[in-house]
């Protein structure tokens, strides 16, 4: 008896990725979330965005973002993607929200063993940015996409490995 054997392609669930994105500076910001969104979609990614005012908020949507990916482990995110661009003024506020925020950056990367990718600029001048964020060759948004994918393929691999 002929027996047909019809096999399914399951396609393997879209990989999730987060952006949180502050809207200080959007000119910037928008040119590396634009860049940083196309290329994870175009790695056939699913991409959650979240917006906070400044630089110095991105930290709480990140922890948040990861707690949730604790309790329900299938909104996780391969990696988080932070972006945002502080531009120095005359005081020293800048360097300490930059400061503030890379350490709280790697705390949660750390606390919650998920990739954080960090593109939150400190800045001297418009030129920095406008060359780190708006020259197609030098867009930082594209660098973190690609450090994500890398990073969230290096973690599978891992927990495959102890699993
Ligand atoms: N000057 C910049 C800021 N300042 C705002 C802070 O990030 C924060 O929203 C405020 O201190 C209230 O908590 N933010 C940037 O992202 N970039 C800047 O250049
Ligand atoms: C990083 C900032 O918040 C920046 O706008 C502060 O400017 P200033 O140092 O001139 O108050």
């Amino acid at each position: 008896m002929l027996r047909t054997v019809r096999t399914t392609r399951v396609r393997a669930a879209a990989e999730r990725f987060a952006i949180v994105a502050s809207r200080y500076n959007a000119r910037y910001v928008d040119s590396m979330v634009r860049a940083a969104r196309k290329a994870l979609e175009q790695a056939g990614a699913r991409v959650e965005l979240v917006r906070v005012p400044g630089a110095y908020e991105i930290p709480l949507a990140t922890e948040l973002l990861a707690r949730r990916a604790a309790t329900e482990p299938a909104s996780a995110p391969g990696a988080i993607l932070c972006l945002g661009v502080i531009l120095r003024g005359e005081t020293v506020h800048a360097a300490h929200i930059g400061e503030a925020v890379s350490r709280a950056l790697m705390e949660i990367q750390l606390r919650h063993a998920i990739p954080v990718i960090h593109e939150v600029l400190l800045l001297e001048n418009e030129a920095q940015a406008a060359k780190r964020c708006l020259d197609p060759q030098h867009n930082r948004g594209l660098e973190a996409a690609h450090t994500a994918l890398e990073m969230a393929r290096v973690v599978r691999q891992l927990r495959s490995r102890s699993a």
